[in-house]
C-alpha cells in the first residue's frame, strides 16, 4: 500500500518510519525539507509539496504541530486540496481543535467577505482525523492509541495502517470527536504532571526523599506510566523532548477554549495551563513538558518558548 505522510517530527518521524518496516511503501514530506533524508535513507521518497505527496498516494496521513500548521497544509499553495479528490481519503494525526478539523473536512465561511471555502469533502475527497494518545516511543514501537472519527470508509480503509501505527483504535463517529477526546486526555494529563511537580517540591522541601515518594507513588492507587518514566528523569533534571512543552500547552489552551464552549468550569486545568506559559515565557517551550517542573521549582531556564 502506498501512503503519504506530511510532517516528519517527532512523532512523524516514528510513524513513517514505523510504515516502511511494515512494508508500505511511504512518500514523505517535510516543510523542512532535509528531515526527509533519514526516511529515504529506510526506503522513502519524498514528495517536493504536500500536492504532490497525494497526486501520487490514495491515502495520505498528515503529523503537524498545531491547528494552524495543519490548516496550512491543506490550504495553501500547493497544499493537499490541490490534489484531494475522489477516491483519496487524507487522515490528519496532528492534536487539533474541533474547529481545524471540521475546516479541512468541509467548506466553511471566511471573513466579512463571507467567502466560501471549499475543503477535503467538496472536491471528493474523504477525511478522518485521528490525533493520538502515547508519545515517541509508544509512536515507535506502534503502541499509540488512535483516536478516529469521520469518514467511517476511509476508517475502515485505514485499519490495517493503523494496527501498525498503534494498539487500539477507536472510531469516535462525527468529525471534531476525535479531538474533542484527545484534548480531554491531554487536559487531564497536563494537570497530574502539574501535580507531580508539586509533589516532588513538596517533599523535598519538607525533608523527604522525592526518589521515595516515586516509588510510593508507583506501589499505590495513582501509580501511573507517566510517573513512573518521567519522575526518574525530572529529579535528574533530564528533560530531552518527548512531547514538547509548547504542544502540551497548546493542548491546554485548546481544551480550555473546548470547557468555555461546553460551559465547564475547569480551574485545576487553568492552573496548570498558567505553569505551562510561565514554562513557555522562561524559554522551556521546546523541552520535554515534564520541564515545567522547573517552573514548579521556582528556576527557569533559556531558549526558545
Ligand atoms: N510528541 C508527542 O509526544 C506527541 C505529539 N502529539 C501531537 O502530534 C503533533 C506533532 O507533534 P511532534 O511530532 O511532537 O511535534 P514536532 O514539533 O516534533 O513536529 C512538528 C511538525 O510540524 C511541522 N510544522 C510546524 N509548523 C508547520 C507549518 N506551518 N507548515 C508545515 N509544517 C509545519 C514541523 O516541520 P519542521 O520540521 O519544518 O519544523 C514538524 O514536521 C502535534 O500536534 C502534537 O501535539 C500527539 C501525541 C504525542
Ligand atoms: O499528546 C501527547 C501525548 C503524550 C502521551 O500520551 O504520552
Amino acid at each position: 500500500m502506498e501512503v503519504g505522510f506530511l510532517g516528519l517530527g517527532i512523532m512523524g518521524k516514528a510513524m513513517a518510519t514505523n510504515l516502511l518496516r511494515h512494508g508500505y511503501r511511504v512518500t514523505v514530506w517535510n516543510r523542512t525539507i532535509a528531515k526527509c533524508q533519514e526516511l529515504v535513507a529506510l526506503g522513502a521518497t519524498v514528495g517536493e509539496t504536500p500536492a504532490a505527496v497525494v497526486a501520487k498516494c490514495r491515502y495520505t496521513i498528515a503529523m503537524l504541530s498545531d491547528p494552524s500548521a495543519a490548516l496550512s497544509v491543506v490550504f495553501d499553495k500547493d497544499g493537499v486540496l490541490e490534489q484531494i479528490g475522489d477516491g483519496k481519503g487524507y487522515i490528519d494525526m496532528s492534536t487539533v481543535d474541533a474547529a481545524t478539523s471540521s475546516k479541512i473536512s468541509e467548506s466553511y465561511v471566511m471573513g466579512k467577505g463571507r467567502m466560501i471555502v471549499e475543503a477535503v469533502k467538496q472536491k471528493g475527497g474523504a477525511f478522518v482525523e485521528a490525533p493520538v494518545s502515547g508519545s515517541k516511543k509508544p509512536a515507535e514501537d506502534g503502541q499509540l492509541v488512535i483516536l478516529a472519527a469521520g469518514d467511517k470508509t476511509l476508517y475502515d480503509e485505514m485499519v490495517p495502517a493503523f494496527d501498525v501505527l498503534g494498539k487500539k483504535s477507536f472510531f469516535l463517529g462525527e468529525i471534531g470527536n476525535g479531538a474533542k477526546m484527545k484534548l480531554v486526555v491531554n487536559m487531564i494529563m497536563g494537570s497530574m504532571m502539574n501535580s507531580l511537580s508539586e509533589g516532588l517540591c513538596l517533599a523535598d522541601k519538607c525533608g523527604l526523599s522525592p526518589q521515595t515518594l516515586l516509588d510510593v507513588l508507583d506501589l499505590g492507587a495513582i501509580a501511573n506510566p507517566m510517573f513512573k518514566l518521567k519522575g526518574p528523569a525530572m529529579l535528574q533534571g533530564s528533560y530531552n523532548p518527548a512531547f514538547p512543552l509548547k504542544h502540551q500547552q497548546k493542548d491546554m489552551r485548546l481544551a480550555l477554549a473546548l470547557g468555555d464552549e461546553n460551559a465547564v468550569s475547569m480551574p485545576v486545568s487553568a492552573a496548570a495551563n498558567e505553569v505551562f506559559k510561565k514554562a513557555r515565557s522562561l524559554g522551556l517551550g521546546d523541552l520535554d513538558f515534564s520541564a515545567v517542573y522547573e517552573v514548579v521549582k521556582g528556576a527557569g531556564g533559556s531558549g526558545q518558548a
